[in-house]
């Protein structure tokens, strides 16, 4: 049904600039706009085929079908950028001007990375290059994804393929590590693939849907003349321009020509690093590119109430209203930041009270936002103490992840008990990948010591498939595992790994001879962390800083969780481990079609919304996070965003003063009374 334009959308259709920035706040009908500026044009006489209109996402892009429906703009069929580069590529096949690459799967381009680690390790160890960077990354399918996932964002980034180029020199390679926060030896990795991928300027050996928008910039660089083989549309309708990274950004500059550009975001929502988004593509950069362009707003929400508007009004320092008849209820929630589990109990009484208040209050329509997903852990356990089920959204569940499934191996090994892991094939294959993982384990099945192997065929040339079904046939072998591969010294080891391996083989030998005296899972936990230096072992397998930082805060965590049962024995608390995961995969099979609560992160809330909303853990260190507070508050502000009914903000109780989070209490968010009344 399409609907009566409000005034704010009334005036951005009477508008007849070249180029519109619709400045939006979060559900006040971005996207319903375009559809109808899409309606309005086709109604004076412009073909459907003339309007183009664009999506970041496939979810976005779905989002924006719907709206056009709903508006009655008929034949109009979004796409995402990368589909649309996609096309364009294809079109300058047809026209001779490009040599279809070879569509690449994940497989190979794995291989391809691969390749290219080897070749940069020679280079260095053929000019004698020190370096402390472990090469061996075909050892590692976790570590090869989290490269791919560099060189995605490195692609998104930078505008061109500058860091393939041939005379990229040391200077170029520094300077991009430091500003991606990256060991320069994976920035040399990423550049060794590009050259591989594109062996002669505008040549692509390869290709992957990654590629479709810097390729397409490359060519249209270039060759200048490329471009007038290329469809020109007469409107664009970029829907969550928020999103737009570099290469995006430029594609639709070079693409743009004669044609009207109106382009919807809200500059609060840019929070999308890993895909390159960046403000200044919705501010100074997108006013200097479109010297014209107008900025018209749309800033009354339709989601949330006035007291959720002006909250955000405070924090963001820009005027967000919201539409008459709309109420969100705020409830504060104090805890106490000294008492372990504290806030996470809190807020499953919260969760509670929320239902049984009110009749028609469903689990699915509530949600906890965390900032990032290491803060699930005592919310979990809280929810699972609570009997509250729940689902995780864009959230590993503690249990499974990496960094505390090596924790959990090594309390194995060390407390030379096994029972748990009967049965258990999906944590044991998810454990030995960890092990694996953490310490570097050989990729040549002849350094296997065959005697204890109960292998199929299928599994006889993947070691890490060997591993897995010797320990799911019999978990004790899970030790064997340890000594007889994942530790033990092969002669292609850098003197790095010999050491960490060295390291790990003593501490845990050491471990299990102290057994009788180191009683509880708190015990061996602590004196692991005394004898290996965890945040270095962690960034061997999680090169990235800020994600090593997250695991190293889930590690501290499950210490935190460990203690709590330091008067029971290891066995027990692993027995707790395992009891705790079956409900919780129980409860996930038996729920599937019943209600549950969700539990994710701002990331992923973001484009999404729920009745009830609940943010916990708003203090320093926590939310804000990082030391970009701007950042930090547009993540408070897609937080806040996704309520309709009720939100509700978990901080420390007034004695904690010193920790309540600047976001709400900094000068921008204080009303008279010095204390926030968001
Ligand atoms: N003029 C209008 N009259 C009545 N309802 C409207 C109008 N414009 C938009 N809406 C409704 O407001 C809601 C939000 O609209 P829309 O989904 O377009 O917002 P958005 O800004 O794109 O949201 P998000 O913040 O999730 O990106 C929808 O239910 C839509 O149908």
């Amino acid at each position: 049904m399409a609907h009566e334009p409000s005034n704010e959308q009334s005036a951005i259709l009477r508008s007849r600039a070249d180029v519109i920035l619709i400045d939006a706040v979060a559900g006040s009908g971005k996207t319903t706009t375009l559809g109808m500026i899409a309606r309005d044009a086709c109604q004076r006489g412009m073909p459907a085929a003339a309007v183009t209109c664009l999506a970041f996402s496939t979810g976005a892009k779905k989002r924006f079908a719907q709206k056009l429906a709903e508006e009655r703009a008929a034949g109009i069929v979004p796409l995402t950028l990368g589909e649309f580069a996609q096309r364009h590529l294809r079109k300058l096949q047809s026209v001779g001007l490009l040599d279809m690459p070879m569509p690449a799967g994940p497989g190979q381009v794995r291989d391809r990375l691969v390749e290219a680690a080897e070749s940069v390790w020679q280079r260095h160890a053929s000019r004698g290059m020190a370096t402390e960077f472990d090469f061996g990354i075909e050892q590692s399918r976790d570590r090869i994804d989290h490269l791919l996932q560099v060189l995605r964002e490195l692609k998104a980034k930078l505008l061109t393929h500058g860091f393939g180029d041939d005379d990229f020199g040391s200077i170029g390679q520094f300077a991009i590590a430091d500003e991606f926060d990256l060991p320069v030896e994976i920035v040399e990795i990423c550049a060794a693939y590009e050259r591989l991928r594109e062996p002669e300027p505008g040549e692509f050996a390869w290709q992957t849907e990654d590629d479709f928008v810097p390729d397409l910039v490359r060519l249209l660089e270039l060759q200048g003349t490329a471009l007038a083989h290329l469809w020109q549309p007469s409107l664009y309708l970029v829907d969550e321009w928020h999103d737009v990274n570099a290469a995006e950004f430029r594609l639709v500059a070079m693409l743009k020509r004669r044609a009207r550009l109106v382009v919807v975001g809200d500059r609060d929502q840019v929070i999308d690093a890993a895909r390159g988004a960046e403000l200044r593509f919705s501010t100074e950069l997108f006013m200097t590119t479109y010297r014209d362009a107008e900025r018209l707003p749309l800033h009354r929400s339709r989601r949330f109430g006035a007291s959720v508007s002006r909250a955000v009004s405070r924090l963001t320092s820009r005027p967000v209203e919201s539409i008459e008849g709309l109420h969100t209820v705020q409830h504060k929630v104090d805890y106490d930041p000294a008492t372990p589990m504290n806030c996470a109990q809190a807020v499953a009484e919260h969760v509670k009270s929320l239902h049984a208040a009110h009749h028609d209050v469903r689990l699915s329509d509530i949600a906890i936002v965390t900032r990032d997903d290491d803060q699930s852990i005592d919310l979990e356990n809280a929810l699972i103490d609570a009997e509250i089920p729940y689902q995780c959204e864009g959230i590993v569940s503690y249990l499974l992840r990496p960094e505390i499934l090596f924790m959990r191996a090594l309390l194995h090994i060390v407390g030379g008990t096994y029972d748990t892991l009967e049965k258990d094939p999906e944590t044991i294959r998810a454990m030995v990948t960890a092990l694996a993982a953490f310490v570097s384990m050989s990729a040549d099945p002849r350094s296997f010591d065959s005697s204890y192997l109960q292998v199929t065929r299928a599994a006889r040339n993947d070691p890490l498939e060997q591993a897995v079904e010797t320990v799911v046939g019999t978990p004790s072998s899970l030790q064997w595992f340890f000594d007889g591969i994942v530790v033990r010294p092969q002669d292609d080891d850098s003197v790095l790994t010999r050491n960490w391996k060295a390291r790990f083989s003593a501490c845990v030998a050491e471990l299990a001879g102290r057994r009788e005296s180191l009683r509880s899972a708190a015990d061996v936990l602590l004196a692991v962390q005394a004898m290996i230096d965890l945040p270095a072992a962690v960034s061997r397998a999680v090169p990235r800083r800020s994600e090593a930082d997250a695991a190293m805060r889930s590690i501290a965590h499950f210490i935190e969780f460990a203690r709590a049962y330091a008067h029971k024995p290891l066995a027990d608390f692993l027995a707790e481990l395992r009891n705790r995961q079956a409900r919780l995969s129980a409860r996930t099979r038996s729920n599937r079609y019943r209600a549950q609560l969700v539990l994710t992160t701002v990331r992923t809330a973001k484009g999404q919304e729920w009745d009830h909303v609940i943010l916990p853990y708003l203090q320093q260190g926590e939310f804000p996070r990082g030391p970009d507070l701007a950042e930090e508050r547009r993540f408070l502000y897609v937080a806040m965003t996704r309520a309709k009914a009720s939100l509700t903000l978990c901080e420390p109780g007034e004695q904690y003063r010193q920790l309540w989070s600047p976001l709400l209490h900094g000068d921008a968010a204080r009303d008279g009374s010095g204390r926030s009344v968001a």
